[in-house]
């Protein structure tokens, strides 16, 4: 599979302080990729120097296979971003807001249209922006990120301050890209609710470091499931639970055990039920993946 990111020991420096902390962050072609992280960790920074708007203090991004400081407006020719509030000429239309662009840009006319049909604002394009509500000023803004036909759209917080409804239409539409039109996008948030029905992968970081990188599945793997057995007599039933060779802990009166097979605990309950305990409970707990994303951020379980 092709890289289509990549980032070598990203540094950037402010006032001694690393807002970026050697980042490694790699990202596949098709995918989308989710980079998450709290306020302030350090993912607008990074999206800056991804696009060549600030330097690194150390480190390279590598973007197509190339060289960003060396082959930069090659690069950016080929990537469309929306990076905080994209701003309009609100008493124009989006067609005319998106006209001033593609002039610059020197795209096709016919791509205009086919912009707003992609971010669903066909019918609208006429009114003048002032009365676009937040959701569809954002997606205009990534109309105009798409005028240039990029292989590879950055989308920094696009749901931010949008209404449920909104993120969902925001979802739908970065799902659409890589399937509908082979673009790869890198969005940012610090929501993983907002991102993981989309991403493929996520990149998660804290205080300028990466702190977990890998597809969704395999964080929804990580989340692994506790088995939690509610006895007649719990202290007993533990012991006879350690001579099976099931290790676990007495909590608020439930026996409690981690990493245990369906086979495990057949055999537990078994011995349990011949040793004449009664058995008023067998039930698994997995957590929630916004608890793992807490645990990874916070620092825990690593
Ligand atoms: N120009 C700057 N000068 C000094 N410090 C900066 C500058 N830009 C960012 N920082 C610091 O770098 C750290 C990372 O900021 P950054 O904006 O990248 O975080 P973020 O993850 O994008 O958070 P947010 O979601 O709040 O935008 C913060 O501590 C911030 O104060």
């Amino acid at each position: 599979m092709e890289t289509i990111i990549q980032t070598t020991d990203l540094v950037k420096r402010y006032r001694g302080r690393n807002a970026v902390d050697h980042l490694n962050l790699s990202i596949n072609q098709g995918d989308i990729y989710g980079f998450l992280g709290p306020n302030g960790a350090g993912k607008t920074t990074t999206i800056r120097m991804l696009l060549g708007l600030i330097a690194p203090s150390e480190g390279q991004v590598r973007v197509f296979g190339k060289d960003l400081r060396k082959d930069r407006l090659d690069i950016l020719r080929r990537v469309g971003s929306l990076v905080e509030s994209p701003s309009y000429y609100g008493h124009l239309s989006a067609v005319d807001n998106l006209e001033a662009i593609r002039r610059i840009l020197g795209a096709p006319k016919r791509r205009i249209a086919e912009v707003l049909d992609i971010v669903s604002l066909t019918g609208e394009e006429k009114r003048p922006v002032k009365g676009f509500s937040l959701g569809m000023k954002q997606r205009l803004g990534i109309a105009a990120a798409l005028l240039g036909s990029p292989e590879l759209l950055i989308l920094d917080e696009p749901t931010n301050g949008l209404d449920p409804a909104g993120i969902q239409e925001m979802r739908s539409l970065i799902m659409s890209l890589p399937k509908e039109h082979g673009i790869t996008v890198l969005v940012s948030s610090h929501l993983l609710s907002e991102i993981e029905q989309m991403a493929g992968t996520v990149g998660i970081i804290r205080q300028g470091r990466m702190v977990y990188q890998d597809t969704i599945a395999q964080l929804r793997q990580r989340s692994a499931g506790e088995m939690r057995l509610v006895v007649s007599e719990p202290e007993a039933a533990l012991e006879e639970a350690s001579r099976r060779g099931c290790d676990g802990m007495l909590r608020t009166g439930e026996l409690r055990f981690s990493g245990m097979d369906d086979a495990r605990v057949a055999l537990l309950v078994k011995a349990l039920v011949e040793r004449g305990h009664a058995i008023y409970r067998v039930e698994e707990r997995r957590q929630s993946l916004e608890e793992l994303f807490l645990q990874v951020v916070e620092g825990e379980g690593q």
